[in-house]
């Protein structure tokens, strides 16, 4: 196995359709400048070249394995070829493209759990393209666990966290009816969800306490229970129980005013009930530069914050911060394990 500085990333293609091909090459073609970390593209080399070729970059595109990579990347885009079964066209997404896409996660996650990728990063994907081909995943983040589970034999629980220069965020109950959240509210949930964040953040982030702020489910974390019941009665006892274990937690705290710059600055990191509780204060705080990272793998996966962003693609509008955020990122959080494992 190569050593960790050694190893590619390795980027899957997202939907063909969505900016995550114009971003891939926007963040290649600019890697000296903006120091990109080497990585491998898994996609279909024909749809890459003819999105060069409409946004008018000459790029030089090389079908590779993960090996050749690192040597390639400095003087031609590095892809791990795979064919796309419907023609791409920018806007257009087609569920016929379903294995592919699929197909690109599955084999990042088999480069790197055998160790010859460092780590994944995801371009974004359409839910809903996926569902309609079967795909039967709320999105990526169920996806990768359901395939660590596969192929390490372990029971996961996937933590997504949305992590900016502003604010690192965790939704306990992620995509789901918010009419279903109260009910998958449950103390084990909450429980582990914090426990794994607390642990990820230490051994691959390098905080060694990590200061944990929770948010209440309730507007003003349920005012004494006249608002709602689910404060007090779910989410205090748990955050008690983590307290007496030694964790440095604070809550439930009224979500409105915990996103405040001041508020902020007491925490390191923010547990929120649901998925719009954390994505719209991260979003909102730093679209362009957040990274979504999944936390309780038993391997690194980032992605950007944004998704597809159809209507852009094709047209080199769409920025690539938050891509070049994940892949930085990415490569950081290998350098921190194999330092751990040093
Ligand atoms: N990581 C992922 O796979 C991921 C993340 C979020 C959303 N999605 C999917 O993306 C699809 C579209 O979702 P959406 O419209 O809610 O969110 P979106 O992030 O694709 O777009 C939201 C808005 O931000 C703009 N935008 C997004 N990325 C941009 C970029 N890089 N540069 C400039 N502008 C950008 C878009 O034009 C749009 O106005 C959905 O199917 C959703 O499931 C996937
Ligand atoms: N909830 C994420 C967001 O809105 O940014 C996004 O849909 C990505 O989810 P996956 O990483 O699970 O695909």
């Amino acid at each position: 196995m190569p050593p960790m500085r050694d190893r590619p990333l390795a980027l899957t293609m997202g939907d063909p359709a969505g900016i995550g091909l114009d971003i891939s090459l926007a963040v290649w073609m600019n890697r000296q400048t903006w120091r990109t970390p080497p990585f491998l593209l898994i996609g279909d080399p024909a749809a890459l070249t003819d999105r060069a070729r409409l946004l008018g970059h000459d790029v030089a595109i090389r079908e590779t394995d993960c090996e050749g990579a690192i040597d390639t990347f400095e003087q031609a885009l590095p892809v791990l070829p795979l064919t796309c079964t419907a023609a791409v066209t920018p806007c257009q997404p087609d569920s016929a493209n379903a294995g592919a896409i699929t197909g690109a996660i599955e084999t990042a996650v088999r480069l790197t759990m055998e160790g010859t990728a460092s780590a994944i990063v995801t371009n974004p994907i359409a839910k809903s393209v996926l569902y309609d081909a079967g795909f039967r995943f709320p999105g990526h983040t169920e996806f990768l666990a359901d395939i660590g589970e596969r192929l390490t034999g372990e029971k996961l629980l996937p933590i997504m966290m949305l992590a900016g220069p502003k604010l690192m965020a965790v939704p306990v109950t992620i995509h789901i009816p918010l009419k279903d959240v109260p009910a998958q509210l449950t103390p084990d949930l909450i429980y582990r969800t914090c426990a794994i964040t607390v642990r990820d953040l230490r051994d691959r982030f390098g905080l060694a306490s990590p200061r944990v702020a929770v948010a209440g489910l309730n507007p003003h974390a349920g005012e004494n229970g006249a608002l709602g019941l689910e404060d007090d009665a779910v989410i205090r006892p748990v955050i008690e129980r983590l307290r007496a274990e030694g964790v440095d937690i604070t809550g439930p705290l009224p979500a409105d005013t915990m996103f405040h710059d001041r508020a902020r600055a007491t925490y390191d990191v923010a547990i929120c009930m649901y998925h719009d509780q954390a994505l719209i204060p991260a979003k909102a705080l730093g679209f362009d530069d957040s990274v979504n990272v999944t936390l309780g793998l038993p391997f690194i996966r980032t992605s950007p914050d944004h998704g597809t962003a159809f209507t852009l693609a094709g047209k080199g509008i769409a920025r690539a911060d938050s891509l070049l955020a994940a892949l930085t990122m990415a490569q950081q959080l290998g350098r921190n394990a194999s330092k751990g494992k040093s």
